[in-house]
């Protein structure tokens, strides 16, 4: 399995009451898979995953595997325990999941390869291991991507992090069949354009079209398309991403009418004004 193209890691719509909305959540999925998306992820960053219940998250696989089994597209669920991932078995429509390098404990190298390998041992589902030092505090080095990606049951890496020596060492020289999926927004052309196979991108609940063509052209090798579509899409993640993520996308889809409210919970506040005003003149002005 080699995972391409746009994975649209959807946000967690809530009511007015604070409750999850499942409606508008299921409308989402439809909305970003009907305009090219190859599939979606649940449980991420920007699904505030850490601020639901454990009865909420379950809610939100059931809604969204529906519609993933409806469209028959591919579903990653974010899932970094042992109990999280054995809490994938018998659900058919996720095809992997997202699996955080281990947080804020810093094991080193050696202790991320050795998590990684239990944790595949024993996942009923791929793993694609989710690799952002700014918010982990483990960097890992281009020797070390490369043994994590060549695991048994490591099908690739979200790569979150700016693109510096150990991004173009790791991507010149990737074993077949891994994939690697960009998940930094503001900086996934140049990803794509170093070979990339796709991303998984919060900015692509807007412009969700426009995503997919700069990955096709990218990976098509279409210079002249992706160059100025690659510029354009990371000046609206800049103002996607101005205050920390999901708040920005929220009142941006809120304004757009396609969830409820523009809530996001705690530790997370609501974007400011200006901010949000800023988000829509790039796509609206
Ligand atoms: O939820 C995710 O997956 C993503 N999280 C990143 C983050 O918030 O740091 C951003 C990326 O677009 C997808």
């Amino acid at each position: 399995m080699t995972l391409t193209g746009l994975y649209v890691p959807l946000i967690t719509p809530f009511d007015d009451a604070g409750a999850v909305a499942p409606d508008a959540l299921a409308a989402l999925a439809h909305q970003v898979l009907a305009a090219g998306a190859t599939g979606v992820v649940v449980l991420g960053t920007t699904g505030e995953s850490t601020a639901l219940t454990e009865r909420e998250r379950r809610e939100v696989v059931d809604v969204v595997a529906g519609v993933c089994r409806e469209r028959s597209a591919p579903l990653l669920v974010g899932a970094s325990s042992v109990e999280a991932l054995r809490a994938l078995a018998g659900r058919p429509e996720v095809t992997a999941a997202l699996c955080l390098v281990p947080p804020f404990v810093r094991p080193g190298e050696a202790g991320v390869l050795a998590h990684f390998a239990e944790l595949a041992r024993v996942s009923p589902v791929p793993l694609v291991a989710y690799h952002v030092p700014y918010r982990t505090g483990q960097p890992l080095s281009a020797d070390a991507l490369r043994r994590l990606v060549r695991l048994p049951g490591v099908a690739g890496v979200k790569y979150a992090t700016g693109i510096d020596a150990d991004t173009t060492a790791f991507l010149a020289d990737l074993p077949p069949d891994v994939a690697v999926l960009g998940g930094d927004d503001a900086v996934v052309a140049p990803l794509l354009a170093l070979g990339a196979h796709g991303g998984i991108l919060a900015s692509a609940h807007l412009a969700t079209a426009e995503f997919v063509a700069l990955i096709d052209a990218w990976r098509a090798g279409d210079v002249t398309r992706a160059r100025p579509l690659g510029h354009r899409l990371a000046a609206l993640s800049r103002a996607l991403f101005a205050e920390p993520n999901p708040a920005v996308v929220k009142a941006v889809l809120h304004a757009h009418g396609r969830i409820p409210t523009p809530t996001v919970r705690l530790p997370l506040l609501p974007a400011g004004p200006a901010t949000v005003r800023a988000a829509l003149a790039h796509l609206d002005g």
